[in-house]
């Protein structure tokens, strides 16, 4: 598991009950790994997912044309019985060897793989890198009714990926989570239909359909503009969205599939880890993209029978696929002659449809990609095409770093203040244009509508960031007011401890300077002779007792001191986070609390 515990680590003395001051409390060393920061070039992971029959092909006593060799991962295509002479000759025996080729079709074998096999294999590795901070995208592939939703998204009774990873991700953020980080989670989805994009978190509206443009910018790359990101706490959170996202997903009943999906859906998931040090106010942030892809089915029109609005969308969906294939011939070419960056942009056509620009990141670029190829067990043609596309994608190569990003407290209030001042601008740029009234007005308006966008994008950012920086300070004050709480009964202790060795030193002080002798029988004969001598008693062996004790005596108000130096310096850090986001109560609180304890 990815999580680094060394970088987490807060040490307190709290429970050692000695008489030795409590160390000044370390906070934790945040330390970049320059190592993470360089490229990690690997090629796309492929897996093969054989669904079982369904209906009508139980109906049709349909045979089962798919093998697979759990050993050596080997998925064979198998000549169909039946057919004319020359279409069994054309339809040979094809092998091909993938990463995993996943058994799904007949319960009862041995190597039967359900959906949490698809998950422990790769899905539960993907979220390790993404609490490293890379970015990745799993996407799943195949002809209509093969099972790609079943796989992403699945039932209630049988969760797919999506869910599974969102349950896992809250989970080991609860398990292996620390108090130094904060943990920021975001949900959006959205769907590519006949080319134009929708977002899937806000109902559907009656009239006009509401599309979202697609822009690129220098620091964000391609993205969606407008597009609903919302902030989720737990997994229900989560559960909730899908499910609005599901109901508001395109779908239609086709001969094909009862509830065939007519869009591609990008369901992607944002974690950002921002973890803080208490000694220099420092964050280290890692942000962490998933890309969960649910891609419309590939399909044959003689096959779905489509007609009218089912054929248009059937078309549109083949057309982005074919792109999307030829992007992935394009990049499989380019990971085997290994070419330049700059050359493989110019090749790959990314641009030629919405779905290609928009993954082109998870496809050839920062990410660590995985395609999961879904087969029925009974269509050659349908199937070998997928398994020639998968084949095909276990060439490309992307090259993903992790997303880290270190920066002070000075640096991040300095980010906020920047975007003010560019927000400020973008303002006062958008009010003159309005006010403008020259013959430019119409390119000067498209110009004023894309500041308008900008301007709502840096608003967007700013208060991201902004909401960021109050809960790492809302982490801090809760992971301060801890420790005073761990330390409180020590210092309690201690002040008690040091009260009883006060008086115990100052009565064995009085007692050596004052001796109380009592007399002894001798001493009473020779009652009448000692008086003159007593004063000149003194003891010749050089060891002076209340010099030793006096030493002692500092020593212990000297530890005092340093604990007390300790709680104040918890105070001024508690104070600081309180002067700059709030909270009176909890600081007066502590305040009254600490110097009653000190
Ligand atoms: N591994 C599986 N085990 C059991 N049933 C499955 C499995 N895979 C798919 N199915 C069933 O097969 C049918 C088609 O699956 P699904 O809707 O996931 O296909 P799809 O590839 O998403 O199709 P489309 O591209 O048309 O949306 C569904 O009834 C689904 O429940």
């Amino acid at each position: 598991m990815a999580l680094d515990h060394r970088l987490y680590g807060y040490q307190s003395n709290a429970s050692a009950p000695s008489l030795r001051a409590p160390e000044p409390l370390p906070s934790p060393t945040l330390t970049l790994d320059s190592s993470v920061n360089t490229p990690d070039s690997a090629n796309v992971k492929v897996v093969v997912r054989v669904r079982q029959f369904v209906k009508r092909e139980i109906e049709r006593n349909a045979q089962c044309i798919i093998k697979m060799d759990p050993e050596t991962q080997t998925t064979t295509l198998l000549s169909p019985s039946g057919g004319d002479a020359s279409s069994r000759a054309r339809k040979e025996e094809k092998s091909f060897v993938f990463d995993k080729s996943f058994w799904s079709h007949d319960a009862n074998a041995a190597h039967y793989a359900q959906q949490e096999d698809i998950f422990a294999s790769f899905g539960s590795e993907f979220l390790d890198h993404n609490f490293d901070g890379y970015h990745t995208c799993i996407f799943a592939y195949g002809q209509t009714g093969s099972g790609k939703s079943y796989t992403m998204m699945g039932t209630p009774q049988q969760p797919g990926l999506i869910p599974r990873t969102c349950e896992e991700l809250f989970d080991r953020i609860r398990r292996e989570g620390d108090q130094n980080t904060t943990y920021n989670v975001h949900v959006s989805y959205f769907e590519v239909y006949n080319e134009h994009v929708r977002d899937l978190l806000v109902p559907k509206r009656a009239g006009e359909p509401l599309y979202l443009k697609i822009r690129e910018s220098q620091t964000d790359g391609v993205y969606v503009q407008g597009l609903t990101d919302s902030p989720v706490k737990c997994y229900e959170d989560i559960e909730r969205l899908m499910q609005i996202g599901d109901l508001n997903r395109t779908t239609a009943s086709t001969k094909m599939n009862d509830t065939s999906s007519r869009s591609h859906a990008v369901f992607t998931l944002t974690l950002k880890q921002i973890q803080h040090s208490l000694s220099n106010d420092e964050t280290v942030e890692r942000t962490a993209r998933m890309r969960l892809v649910d891609l419309a089915g590939s399909e044959r029109a003689k096959s779905t029978e489509a007609t009218g609005q089912r054929l248009v969308e059937g078309g549109k969906i083949n057309k982005s696929l074919s792109t999307l294939g030829r992007v992935i011939a394009a990049l499989a070419n380019d990971g085997n002659q290994q070419k330049g960056r700059n050359n493989r942009r110019e090749k790959v056509p990314y641009r030629d449809s919405v779905l290609t620009w928009l993954l082109r990141d998870s496809l050839g670029g920062n990410s660590k990609t995985a395609m999961v190829a879904c087969i029925s067990p009974v269509d050659y043609d349908e199937t070998l095409s997928t398994l020639r596309y998968a084949d095909q994608a276990k060439r490309i190569r992307t090259r993903a770093h992790a997303n880290i990003d270190a920066r002070s407290a000075a640096e991040r209030d300095a980010q906020i203040q920047s975007m003010q001042e560019t927000i400020r601008v973008l303002q006062s740029t958008i009010l003159s244009s309005r006010n403008e009234r020259s013959e430019r007005v119409k390119r000067e308006r498209e110009e004023g509508e894309r500041e308008l966008e900008d301007y709502q994008k840096e608003v967007g950012k700013m208060h991201r960031l902004m909401e960021e920086t109050q809960l790492v300070s809302d982490n801090k004050i809760r992971h301060l007011t801890a420790e005073v709480e761990i330390l409180r009964p020590t210092l309690a202790k201690l002040g008690l401890e040091n009260e009883t060795l006060k008086r115990h030193l100052s009565l064995l002080v009085g007692e050596l300077k004052n001796p109380i002798v009592l007399p002894t029988l001798d001493d009473e004969a020779k009652d009448f002779d000692v008086h003159e001598d007593e004063d000149d008693s003194e003891d010749d062996s050089g060891y002076d007792e209340s010099e030793v004790t006096d030493n002692l005596a500092e020593e212990l108000q000297a530890e005092a001191a340093h604990i007390i130096e300790q709680l104040n310096l918890f105070r001024r850090r508690v104070g600081d986070d309180h002067l700059r986001f709030g909270n009176v109560n909890t600081i007066a609180e502590m305040d009254e609390s600490a110097v009653s304890q000190a």
